[in-house]
């Protein structure tokens, strides 16, 4: 490809030729540098581990175990385990050899498919894409890599990229993720009939038998639905189980959640997010309808949703509409194994199907009866795990597999070799016209007879073989052909039988009489042989003859237990099976002295009526079996009983103690009201509040009426004590008066200046002056709150009348400052001695020009009576806001005109300043 063309590509083209060109060069088919480029993404791995967790952590907020936990180990034992065997997935594979092929050679060859792409998921986003990358190189494939070399480029991107990249030829895709995106992608593989490998995901249930320890399952399907948050594509999906134990597995479920989580899953380092706010409104529709019996809790900023169960699901329910993904774990009540079964039959098949019951057979049976990717009994995910076994799905769950040499061999072409010499082609005249009856009764001998000699049997068969060339060769007629080979045959035909598995040669060709040949068969005999078993590790070496009598005693020969139990085994197996597994073993049991066949004795092992046994609910109490039942039932003290009164289940030895202190125990009124349904519980509120015949206090006794009765009476007292109660709140109404009188005067005292300065505003200025001046509402005077000359000084007041007052009403402002009564009084000099200054403050802003104040200033006259000392009490009038003539203080008439006031800044935002100075200048304090 010239230089030219290679720039005008686009990113993903330019990936793939990259890979394309270096597969090309035949480089990564060596075993060497497939090893080496292994042994690099083994260190590679190792070497990132560090920043692969914490990559996870943001993500999925995955525990920094996690990670190494779920996915980078596993990823460095399949690397370590395709190091070790990669001579041998990649050798040639012998096959067996039919009559005609008998001295060809035949074999499979693995070989590289060429250049694979690999598309990843996000939820272990190392495991779906280093896993299927393993078993590219391994195999010796150039790989492009979606989420570097030369030979395994990594193209970044989302669907576009893909897309993209989908348009490039590959030799296989190996897709991870969706069965829609899987239908895309196999569409665009369809274009170039690139092989596929989809991995797909679906509702993997989960059947939870009767028969099975529930604390143990429960604790194992916890782990394996909550891991990751539930976004695990083996993650038991639903759980089917009988309707008695649905309580039974919910609290169970619930006490692992807590254990593996703690109280709140928020705070534990191990409890994961949902990958992002869409998946995360998708789990949350999904719970509608359903009835949450643990967990919900969730919060859409940090795309948290807690381990959450759902109970009594029905089948139509949302969240059996599509794979969860998330972590929320539907129950559905099903009547036993055979509903389960037919249950997930109806359904597509799944990528993981889970049984957990103790009853190897309902095991076995389950598997039979269904079908599903693959399939763990008593757990949940370890299959992963397990290198040896193929991982992938069926049907709707996906096609193909990997881990270990499933991988190496689902991204290798298995040729099938056959390799003939260009010798003895008498053989082949079989098949060569013309053809003819005889010819076809050879070819129907070779091709139907598949055999398995062993290295005895194909000595014989070459023998055979050179005998039948000879014949063939020598006697064409049918008659001579028939006798010769026959004659041969006979020799070792005999021989042939004796054994089970190895050789089963019978040829019914042909009825005419067979005359042995002596000679043959004797020379046959003699030869010297290696046991037939010699490759399974047998060494016995003799002459022909003596093989049956040493396969009767061969420990590698194959023998059909003599118990009859139909299990063929290695004789040396044979002690081993007898004692310990046979079906039909005899057995006596210890307890009841019975005789049992193995399989009775297994079944009987644990029911025996006459072991003795402990009490299951720990009690301490031993007896045999037979009575257990009626102990547990009637006697044992530590047997579970329901409280008649709260339903709550105690111990037989702890429900005394509790019922007398239950909530729920019924219980009489002590006014003996006659109330039924009372219980310990509520007997306080009854008394105090329910009770007909309890005394009660008037409503009134807050206003202070003594009045005492039964709760009966009161609606009579009511009516026949209105005055009093009338009269009761009004002495209420009048002291509250007082003391919110009291109140305002203390909070003005307290807001008040104490430095001789006041700066009082009046806000809505020309709605008062409007109001005055129509005479409408509101006070012609207004007053300041009080304050002080100084600290322990003279408390004083200015009042204004917007209006003006005498001689300035109706064309001024009008200011007065009063000395009213105050607590320092008796220590102060009479009259009030001191300079007042009053201002109008120009509210102009003085960085555009100078305020000019309105001030007016005074010292008082010691003979005018506005200054004398105040009369205690003579506030009460002033305070009330009405004009009294002797109480006005001292000031200007005249202060400004409203003319004046409209000049400046004197009204500003429709209000006034008013300041009021006292000049103190001596200590007045007597002391
Ligand atoms: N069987 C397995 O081993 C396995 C493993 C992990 C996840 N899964 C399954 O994957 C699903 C969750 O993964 P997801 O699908 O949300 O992952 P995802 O969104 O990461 O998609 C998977 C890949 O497909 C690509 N893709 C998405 N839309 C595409 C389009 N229109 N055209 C081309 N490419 C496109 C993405 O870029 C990504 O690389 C679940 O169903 C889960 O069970 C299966
Ligand atoms: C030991 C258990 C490993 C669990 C990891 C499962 C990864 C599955 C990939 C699909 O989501």
């Amino acid at each position: 490809m010239n230089d030219f063309l290679f720039r005008s590509m686009s990113r993903e083209q330019k990936a793939v030729e990259r890979a394309r060109k270096a597969f090309l060069t035949g480089r990564s088919q060596s075993l060497e540098y497939r090893i080496t480029q292994l042994k690099n993404l083994l260190r590679f791995i190792r070497e990132r581990q560090k920043e692969i967790a914490e990559g996870l952590k943001k993500d999925l907020r995955r525990s920094e175990c996690g990670t190494p936990l779920y996915e980078t180990l596993g990823l460095e034992n399949e690397i370590n385990l395709a190091v070790r065997n990669l001579k041998e997935w990649a050798a040639p594979r012998p096959v067996s050899k039919s009559m005609m092929t008998i001295s060809d050679q035949v074999y499979i060859q693995p070989e590289p498919l060429g250049v694979v792409l690999v598309i990843g998921a996000w939820n272990y986003p190392w495991a779906v894409t280093i896993g299927p990358l393993i078993g590219a190189i391994a195999a010796g494939n150039a790989a492009v890599i979606k989420p570097s070399e030369e030979l395994y480029p990594v193209v970044t991107g989302g669907v576009t990229e893909t897309q993209e990249l989908l348009k490039q030829r590959f030799d296989h895709i190996f897709y991870t993720g969706n069965g829609t995106v899987g239908k895309i992608i196999m569409e665009a593989a369809a274009k170039h009939l690139t092989p596929t490998t989809l991995e797909l995901g679906g509702k993997s249930p989960c059947y939870i038998d009767s028969n099975c320890d529930l604390a143990i399952a429960c604790r194992r399907v916890a782990w394996g639905k909550f891991l990751n948050c539930g976004q695990t594509c083996i993650a038991p999906d639903y759980i089917l189980c009988e309707p008695s134990m649905q309580d039974r597995v919910i609290e169970e479920l619930k006490k692992n959640i807590k254990d593996f989580y703690t109280e709140d899953p928020t705070k534990c380092l191990d409890y994961g997010r949902i990958i992002n706010q869409r998946h995360f409104k998708r789990l949350m529709a999904l719970l509608e309808g359903s009835t949450i019996a643990v967990g919900g809790e969730n919060n859409e900023s940090d795309c948290y949703i807690g381990p959450t169960i759902l109970r009594d699901v029905k089948p139509d329910a949302k969240v059996m509409q599509e794979e969860i993904f998330g972590p929320l774990l539907p129950i559905l009540t099903v009547s036993g194994a055979d509903e389960a079964i037919k249950f997930i039959n109806q359904r597509e098949k799944p990528l993981a199907l889970y049984i957990f019951s103790s009853d190897d057979k309902l095991i076995k049976r389950m598997i039979a009866e269904t079908s599903s990717g693959g399939v763990v009994a008593n757990d949940c995910l370890m299959h992963f795990s397990v290198s040896s076994l193929p991982f992938g799905g069926v049907g709707n769950s996906g096609m193909g597999c990997y881990h270990g040499k499933h991988g190496f061999d689902n991204l290798s072409h298995l040729r099938g070799c056959l390799i003939k010499k260009l010798k003895m082609e008498n053989v082949n005249k079989m098949r060569y016209p013309p053809h003819t009856v005889d010819k076809l009764g050879w070819a129907r001998f070779f091709i139907l007879k598949h055999v398995d000699f062993g290295s005895l049997g194909r000595m014989m068969l070459l023998a055979l073989m050179v005998i039948f060339a000879a014949v063939i060769v020598q006697a064409p007629n049918s008659m001579e052909f028939n006798m010769a080979l026959s004659n041969a045959l006979c020799a070792f035909t005999a021989d042939m039988a004796y054994t089970e598995s190895k050789v089963n040669l019978n040829i019914p060709l042909w009825n005419e009489e067979i005359f042995p040949d002596m000679e043959l068969e004797q020379q046959i005999l003699s030869l010297p042989i290696r046991c037939i078993h010699s490759e399974e590790g047998c060494r016995w070496t003799a002459q022909n003859k003596l093989l049956q009598a040493h396969l009767s005693v061969c420990e590698f020969n194959v023998v059909s237990c003599p118990n009859r139990c139909s299990v063929k085994l290695l004789r040396r197996e044979l002690p081993e099976h007898m004692q310990h597994d046979c079906a039909k073993r005899k057995l006596h049991c210890d307890h009841c002295g019975d005789e049992f066949t193995g399989e009775a004795y297994e079944n009987h092992q644990g029911v025996c009526p006459e072991e003795s046994v402990y009490c299951e609910n720990k009690c301490g109490a031993r007896m045999v079996r037979r009575v257990l039942g009626q102990h547990s039932v009637s006697e044992c003290p530590k047997r579970k009983l329901p409280c008649r009164y709260c339903k709550k289940e105690f111990l037989y030895d702890t429900l005394q103690p509790h019922q007398q202190q239950c909530p729920r125990f019924p219980m009489q009124c002590p006014n003996r009201c006659g109330t039924p349904g009372i219980t310990r519980e509520t007997l306080m509120a009854h008394v105090k509040e329910g009770c007909s015949t309890a005394m009660v206090l008037c409503p009134f006794r807050e206003a202070g009426c003594k009045h005492k009765c039964p709760k009966t009476a009161v609606g009579r007292h009511l009516e026949e004590a209105t005055h009093t109660h009338l009269s009761l709140l009004s002495g209420v109404v009048n002291r509250q008066r007082l003391e919110l009188r009291e109140l305002r005067r203390a909070v003005e005292e307290l807001s008040g200046s104490r430095d001789g300065t006041l700066l009082w505003k009046l806000t809505d200025f020309s709605q008062r002056l409007q109001e005055v001046k129509s005479r409408t509402s509101g006070s012609l005077e207004l007053f300041s709150p009080a304050f002080y000359s100084h600290n322990y000084g003279y408390r004083l007041q200015v009042s204004a009348f917007p209006n003006g007052n005498g001689s300035g009403e109706g064309s001024h402002l009008s200011v007065y400052i009063r000395v009213l009564p105050g607590e320092y009084d008796g220590l102060l000099e009479w009259p009030f001695p001191y300079r007042v200054s009053f201002s109008l403050l120009d509210q102009s802003d003085p960085a555009l020009t100078k305020p000019q104040h309105i001030t007016e200033t005074f010292i008082p006259d010691p003979t005018w009576k506005n200054f004398q000392r105040p009369r205690p009490g003579a506030l009460g009038s002033v305070r009330g806001g009405c004009l009294d003539e002797s109480m006005l203080g001292f000031g200007y008439p005249k202060f400004i005109s409203h003319e004046e006031m409209k000049k400046r800044n004197y009204i500003r935002d429709n209000a006034i300043f008013i300041k009021a100075t006292i000049d103190v200048v001596q200590k007045i304090l007597n002391s």
